[in-house]
């Protein structure tokens, strides 16, 4: 895929609707890596060579190896990024990252240490932060932003399609400079991100059936690609599984019998002007194991402390439903309905 038209597909793998990760290139000759394309972030890691095998989660990825690029240049500088389940530790480095075609100079994250949990459950190997410049841990400027001073782009856009099916291929798609008609029908709505620095909207309300129960006064949403699930402040997500009938397991999830699924309420997040509503078959997660059904609901209780919280995060279940253009030139976001 040539980016001679100003636009640059990247085709995403998604693993059970909950991982959707495509792959780029680092180093010469090039080294490839299975990344999430992460609007929740906006540093570039990968594991790395000099990643102690003791580390699980690195010795079943695959790792950067900066002595076989001869186009590595060394930086050296400590890194460290903490998720909410631990921390991700290294040294920084550059390389040439060639990302849907589109070679960049870029200064990323080798990780030392990458704690098990939670990525040994991890398909992908690394994560590629579609934020914006001011998320950048180290002050970093972002693989995005390193492509837009390029003026290869169409527009100063990128758009993720997420597929539902399991068995669709491919399992997703980016595009970086545009959109892709093949994935959306109808037209976009779009709304301001909140501040410049982030992927985050102003909600209006969030309504389960005909009743808005959440987040009447206004509260933040933000469109988060590398998040699973939609998230809610636990009081609301509580509320929320009563009202469904949901219960919940003992690490924090809820299910529902598969067999009054199809009773289920739509939920609906009010974003700018517009209401985006999902259905039963958008939240509700159906496994068959060992010949039983187990209905999970996608939906996750997260308390993020203020001055960033509360908020509502709208993860890959819910960009599986509305196709989402990432719009860095009008600091906006567009939804159209995916197909
Ligand atoms: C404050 C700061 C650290 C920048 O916040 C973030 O980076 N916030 C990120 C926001 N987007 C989701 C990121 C996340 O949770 N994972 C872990 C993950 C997600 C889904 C499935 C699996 Cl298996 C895993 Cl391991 C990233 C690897 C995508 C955290």
């Amino acid at each position: 895929p040539s980016p001679t038209n100003g636009t640059a597909p990247t085709p995403l793998i998604n693993y059970l609707d909950t991982q959707y990760f495509g792959e780029i290139s680092i180093g010469s000759p090039a080294q490839m890596f299975n990344v999430v394309f992460d609007t929740g972030s906006a540093n570039l890691w990968v594991p790395s060579h000099s990643c102690s095998p003791l580390y699980t989660a690195c010795f079943t990825h695959n790792r950067y190896d900066a002595s076989k690029s001869h186009t590595h240049i060394y930086n050296g500088t400590g890194f460290s990024i903490q998720y909410a389940s631990g921390n991700v530790r290294g040294f920084l480095s550059e390389d040439v990252v060639i990302v849907g075609g589109i070679p960049v100079v870029q200064v990323f994250a080798e990780a030392t240490a990458l704690p098990a949990i939670p990525f040994i459950f991890a398909k992908f190997d690394g994560v590629l932060g579609m934020g914006y410049p001011d998320a950048a841990i180290d002050g970093i400027t972002p693989v995005f932003d390193r492509i837009m001073s390029q003026h290869v782009l169409k527009e100063n856009v990128f758009s993720v399609y997420y597929s539902r099916d399991p068995t669709h291929i491919p399992g997703g798609e980016l595009v970086l400079g545009g959109t892709d008609p093949n994935y959306y029908t109808g037209s976009f709505h779009y709304m301001n991100t909140k501040e410049e620095g982030k992927w985050e909207v102003i909600m209006k309300g969030v309504s389960v059936g005909a009743d808005m129960l959440f987040c009447m006064d206004g509260c933040s949403a933000v469109i988060d690609t590398g998040s699973s699930y939609i998230t809610g402040p636990a009081s609301s997500i509580s509320i929320l599984m009563k009202t469904i009938g949901a219960i919940e397991l003992a690490e924090g999830g809820y299910t529902v019998s598969c067999n009054l699924v199809k009773l289920l309420p739509t939920v609906a997040f009010h974003l700018g002007g517009q209401e985006y509503s999902l259905t039963d078959e958008d939240y509700i997660l159906w496994q068959s194991e060992f010949g039983e059904d187990i209905c999970t609901v996608t939906f996750k209780a997260l308390d993020v402390p203020p001055p960033t919280g509360p908020i509502w995060i709208l993860g890959a279940n819910f960009i599986a439903r509305y196709y989402t253009e990432f719009d860095r030139g009008n600091n906006r976001i567009g939804f159209a309905r995916a197909v």
